[in-house]
């Protein structure tokens, strides 16, 4: 079942926007749930992109909530700032975290949404205690750094295992995935059961994005109508 009240959430990353006409791009979006923001330092992923101050002054430019990605290290330091900046989801890497309950329970107490990433090569099952602790999981379908990538299929195991365990636990928190989502890709990841699904090349790259958002919502709400109903829910 969608922990989404029923919605799937569709969140287009600005990495394969025209960062030049950032608030345009934003605005382009016009339906989406967040505007995915990719943090990216040279450290923890080999690209770097974009700081505090961008997030501050695009939270100024759209009323599109900001789900900041983080792909740096020393979260533990850095996402404060971020939801300071306006951010309203922060999502840090299991892998590059110090301190993982400390630094959701802090991004919690400042006001925003906590959530934490794994790589394709990080399990999930480590990480069951500390689930409570967040109110998002992402899932990534492809090694993080760069947009336009091709989703991997081999995550879809870890997504249905994510999601079992969240279920196992009766947790209101929700499931993203990012990397490869496309018109193609969607429905097996909702299949799967995620329920927050990120989107950059699908939907900056297309000439309509903000059809391309209706699109794509539409073809995982279906999915997910489906998986539920195979269920018996
Ligand atoms: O975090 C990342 C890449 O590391 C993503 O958010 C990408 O920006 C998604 O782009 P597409 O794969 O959808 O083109």
């Amino acid at each position: 079942m969608l922990n989404t009240g029923g919605m799937a959430q569709i969140n287009p990353s600005i990495l394969s926007a025209d960062f030049a006409r950032l608030a345009d791009e934003a605005n382009a979006v016009e339906g989406a749930d967040w505007l995915h923001v990719d943090v990216m330092d040279n450290h923890f992923v080999p690209n770097l992109t974009l700081g505090v101050p961008v997030v501050q002054s695009l939270r100024k430019a759209t009323g599109i909530p900001l789900d900041c990605h983080l792909m740096i290290e020393d979260p533990d330091r850095w996402a404060p700032a971020f939801v300071d900046a306006g951010a309203g989801s922060v999502t840090f890497h299991a892998e590059a975290a110090a301190a993982p309950v400390r630094l959701a329970r802090e991004i919690r107490a400042l006001g925003a949404r906590a959530s934490m990433a794994l790589k394709p090569a990080t399990p999930v099952e480590p990480f069951e205690d500390l689930l409570p602790e967040l109110d998002m999981l992402l899932v990534m379908t492809v090694e993080p750094g760069f947009g336009g990538q091709a989703f991997l299929d081999i995550m879809l195991p870890k997504i249905r295992r994510t999601r079992a365990l969240i279920e196992r636990h009766g947790l209101p928190m929700w499931l993203q995935v990012d990397g490869g989502v496309s018109a193609e890709t969607i429905e097996r990841c909702a299949e799967a059961g995620a329920d927050v699904f990120v989107a950059g090349s699908a939907v900056y790259g297309a000439d309509d994005p903000a059809a391309a958002v209706r699109g794509l919502r539409a073809a995982a709400e279906r999915a997910a109508a489906g998986r539920d109903g195979a269920q018996g829910r």
